[in-house]
């Protein structure tokens, strides 16, 4: 089943002119448009989730990954392009501030690349996602501590943590939380930027098994994005490689990875042998 189709995702930060795509992508060798200096952060982006699978999106710094990524967990206004989300029915980026709400608190479930975006690092881990369960309004206390602890479980965060400030928990738990959070109101849909930014290698492995098992119990549709090669070979299905805005390769990972076709992709694998 098809959960996100995705048609010409377009992102540009400025003003913006009739010049900008022309002038702009891998083959100019640039994402600002040289006539009116906006930049196009991706443009003409097309794929397709479907239920179950983990799709990567992998490109250098500054290639459109993020942009592509708050754009389908609303937290950025696309330019342009059409988003169809099954559990709407409807295009994405049509909807009002109360549709966004109830997708967010219902449908999507962001994993930030920041903390601090996706997490109150004041409040205790609990309170985190215990305010991610109250938005979809749960309301018994008793309730809401169970799903908590359970949450804990299923993303190995101990639960005599708890109610320990965020700000005291290590990196990798604090992922975990987010993670926790993130899936709290079993969404269709899981957005991870960056899962593994800040955490050294041996934790980063952990997180991301975690996270593979609980994906393939769940069945859940889940886009991960990444500039490490590493990651999205660990957790995606299928792949796709973006440069200055577009995308440039796509296919399974493995075929990306061991005869990749696109220049710019045979130079992101090779730079890591
Ligand atoms: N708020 C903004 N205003 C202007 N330009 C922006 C803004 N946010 C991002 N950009 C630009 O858009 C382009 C794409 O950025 P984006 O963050 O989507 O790329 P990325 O591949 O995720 O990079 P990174 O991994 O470094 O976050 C970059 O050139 C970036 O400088």
């Amino acid at each position: 089943m098809t959960v996100l189709d995705v048609s010409n995702l377009t992102k540009i930060y400025g003003e913006g002119c009739p010049d900008c795509l022309d002038l702009t992508g891998p083959e100019m060798g640039r994402n600002q448009c040289p006539e009116c200096g906006s930049v196009v952060a991706c443009a003409d982006v097309d794929f397709e989730v479907f239920q179950g699978e983990v799709l990567g999106i992998v490109g250098e710094s500054g290639s459109g990954k993020s942009s592509v990524a708050e754009m389908l967990s609303l937290d950025l206004e696309a330019t342009g392009g059409s988003v169809d989300y099954h559990a709407i029915d409807g295009d994405l980026l049509e909807t009002d501030y109360q549709q966004r709400r109830e997708l967010q608190d219902f449908h999507v479930g962001m994993v930030h690349q920041h903390v601090r975006d996706g997490l109150n690092l004041d409040f205790s881990g609990g309170g985190n996602v215990a305010e991610k369960l109250l938005s979809a309004g749960w309301r018994d206390y008793g309730d809401i501590r169970d799903r908590v602890r359970e949450l804990f479980e299923d993303t190995e965060v101990p639960t005599d943590r708890m109610d320990d400030a965020t700000d005291t928990y290590s990196g990798g738990m604090q992922r975990r939380v987010q993670i926790a959070k993130a899936i709290a109101n079993d969404p269709s849909l899981v957005v991870l930027d960056e899962p593994t930014t800040g955490l050294d290698v041996s934790v980063q492995a952990r997180v991301l098994d975690m996270f593979r098992e609980i994906q393939r119990e769940q069945g859940l549709a889940t886009i991960v994005v990444s500039h490490d090669l590493g990651v999205i070979r660990l957790l995606a299905d299928r792949t796709l490689v973006m440069r200055q805005g577009r995308i440039v390769e796509r296919g399974l990972t493995d075929r990306v990875m061991e005869d990749p076709h696109h220049e710019y992709t045979q130079t992101l694998i090779n730079s890591v042998i």
